[in-house]
C-alpha cells in the first residue's frame, strides 16, 4: 500500500484541554444509551435504567429466623410436629401452649408469637421448657420489602448483592442502559498481529492491552481492525465503524505527522472535536470527537501514553454511556520524584502500600513494563511540589 502525501503541518496544535476536565467532559458529555431487560445473570455491573421494584413481598410467608420451637402461649409446650423448609402445606395453627420443632426458613404456624432456639430449649419427651425471652426470632411476610416497593433507584450499578437482592423479590430480569458497542481501529502500516516483527515492524500491544480493559469497562467489543496509514482508507474504516459501533477507538495516527490520519477522517465525517489534545504526559495526543451520537476517541500510538488516554478518556466515555456516575478517585502519599512539569499533568505508574505509593521503573511512552508492574496510576498535577495527595487511578486486576 502507498501513504499519500499529506500536507504538512504548518502549525502544532497545543494540547488545549486540562486532564480533569477532559475526563469529565468524555463522561457528562454523552447521554446514557437506551434501556433494555436482561436476565439478572447479565445485569451485573450495568447501571439501573428503571428503579428495582420489588415483584413478591420479602420474605414470602412468616418464617422462623432460628431453628428451635414455633411456640404460642407461655411454656411448658407440647409439641405437635416438625416443620422443614421447604414444606408447602404448613402445620396446623398453633392453639395455646403448644409448640412445633422447626428449622430456620420454615414457615411458623399461624398463632406462632415466638421461636425458642434449641441453645435455651429443654425437651422431655413431647414437653418443651425455655426461659421467657425477649426476641421473638420470628421473620415476617413482608418485613424486607413489599411489592412493588422501590428497593434500589435508577442509576444505581447492579452490584453482586443487587443481583441477589431482585432474585429474593421475585425478579428475573432487571431493565439496565445498553452495553456500549465499541470497535478498535489500530492504525500504522508497521504493526503485525502476532508473532516475531521482522526489522522495521511493530508487534501491536495497544489492541491485546485494549481487549480486556474494554471487558472490564462493561464495553461489548464488536471487533479490532487493523487498518495501514494511507489516508482515505483510514477514513473509510473510521466512517464504515460509527456506523454499527457507539464508540470507535483509533490507536495510533492521532498526532501531526503526515500519516497520522485521524484529524483527517475527522474533518472528511464533519466529526465536532470536543478535546484534542490534553494537558498531560504522556498521552497528550488524545481526540475525544462526535458524529451524532456516535463517538470517536483517538489514542496515541506509544502504547503507554495509548494506556494513559484511555484512563482519561475511553473509561469515562463508556460510564457515561453505560449510566454509571464518573468513578471517584481515591487519593494517596507519593513518595519519589516524577519529572517535574509546570503545564501537565503527569500519569504515572505506582505500587501502593497502604497509603503510601512508590514510582515503579519504566513509564516512558513507548513502554509497558512499568504499567504492567503497577497497582495503580498516579496523577501528579501540574506545578506538584511532592506533599500535597495525588489522585489515583485503578485497574481491574
Ligand atoms: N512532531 C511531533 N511528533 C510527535 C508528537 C508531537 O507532538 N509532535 N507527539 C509524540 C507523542 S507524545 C506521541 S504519543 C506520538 C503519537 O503518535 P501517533 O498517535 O500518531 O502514533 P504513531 O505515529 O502511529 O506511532 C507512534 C509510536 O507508537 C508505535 N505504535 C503505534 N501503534 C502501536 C501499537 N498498536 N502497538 C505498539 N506500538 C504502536 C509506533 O510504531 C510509533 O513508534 O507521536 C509523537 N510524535
Ligand atoms: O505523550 Mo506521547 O502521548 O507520550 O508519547
Amino acid at each position: 500500500m502507498t501513504t499519500a502525501a499529506a500536507p504538512r503541518p504548518t502549525t502544532h496544535r497545543a494540547p488545549t484541554t486540562g486532564w480533569a476536565r477532559a475526563r469529565r467532559l468524555a463522561h457528562d458529555l454523552p447521554s446514557p444509551l437506551p434501556a433494555q431487560e436482561v436476565p439478572l445473570a447479565s445485569a451485573a455491573g450495568r447501571a439501573l435504567a428503571v428503579p428495582l421494584r420489588a415483584r413478591t413481598p420479602s420474605p414470602g410467608f412468616d418464617n422462623a429466623a432460628m431453628d428451635g420451637y414455633a411456640v404460642r402461649g407461655d411454656g411448658p409446650w407440647r409439641v405437635l410436629d416438625r416443620v422443614l423448609a421447604g414444606r408447602v402445606h404448613g402445620a396446623p395453627p398453633l392453639a395455646e401452649q403448644t409448640a412445633v420443632e422447626i428449622a430456620t426458613g420454615a414457615p411458623v404456624p399461624e398463632g406462632t408469637e415466638r421461636v425458642v432456639p434449641y441453645e435455651i430449649a429443654e425437651r422431655l419427651g413431647d414437653t418443651v421448657w425455655a426461659s421467657p425471652g425477649d426476641r421473638r426470632h420470628v421473620r415476617r411476610r413482608g418485613e424486607y420489602a413489599r411489592p412493588g416497593q422501590e428497593l434500589l433507584p435508577a442509576g444505581s450499578i447492579v452490584t453482586p448483592p443487587a443481583v441477589g437482592l431482585a432474585a429474593s423479590v421475585g425478579l428475573d430480569t432487571l431493565t439496565v442502559h445498553a452495553r456500549p458497542r465499541v470497535r478498535m481501529i489500530v492504525s500504522g502500516n508497521e504493526l503485525v498481529a502476532t508473532g516475531v516483527p521482522r526489522w522495521g515492524q511493530v508487534r501491536d500491544a495497544i489492541g491485546p492491552m485494549l481487549r480486556p480493559l474494554l471487558t472490564s469497562w462493561r464495553a461489548e467489543l464488536l471487533d479490532s481492525r487493523m487498518v495501514g496509514d494511507e489516508l482515505d482508507w483510514f477514513a473509510a474504516a473510521v466512517a464504515g465503524s460509527i456506523i454499527d459501533a457507539d464508540v470507535t477507538i483509533v490507536c495510533g495516527a492521532s498526532s501531526v505527522g503526515p500519516a497520522d490520519g485521524l484529524h483527517h477522517a475527522l474533518r472528511s465525517l464533519r466529526a465536532t472535536a470536543h478535546v484534542d489534545g490534553v494537558a498531560c504526559r504522556p498521552g497528550h495526543p488524545q481526540v475525544l470527537a462526535q458524529v451524532g451520537q456516535k463517538w470517536i476517541v483517538g489514542l496515541p500510538g506509544n502504547p503507554y501514553a495509548a494506556l494513559v488516554a484511555a484512563l482519561t478518556l475511553v473509561e469515562p466515555l463508556l460510564a457515561g454511556l453505560t449510566g454509571l456516575p464518573l468513578t471517584e478517585l481515591e487519593t494517596g502519599t507519593l513518595v519519589g520524584a516524577p519529572p517535574a512539569d509546570e503545564r501537565n499533568t503527569r500519569i504515572v505508574p505506582v505500587r501502593r502500600s497502604g497509603q503510601v505509593l512508590r514510582l515503579v521503573e519504566g513509564g516512558q511512552p513507548g513502554q509497558l513494563g512499568g504499567a504492567a508492574g503497577a497497582d495503580a496510576f498516579a496523577v501528579v498535577p501540574p506545578g506538584w511540589r511532592g506533599e500535597a495527595p495525588v489522585e489515583l487511578l485503578r485497574l481491574e486486576r
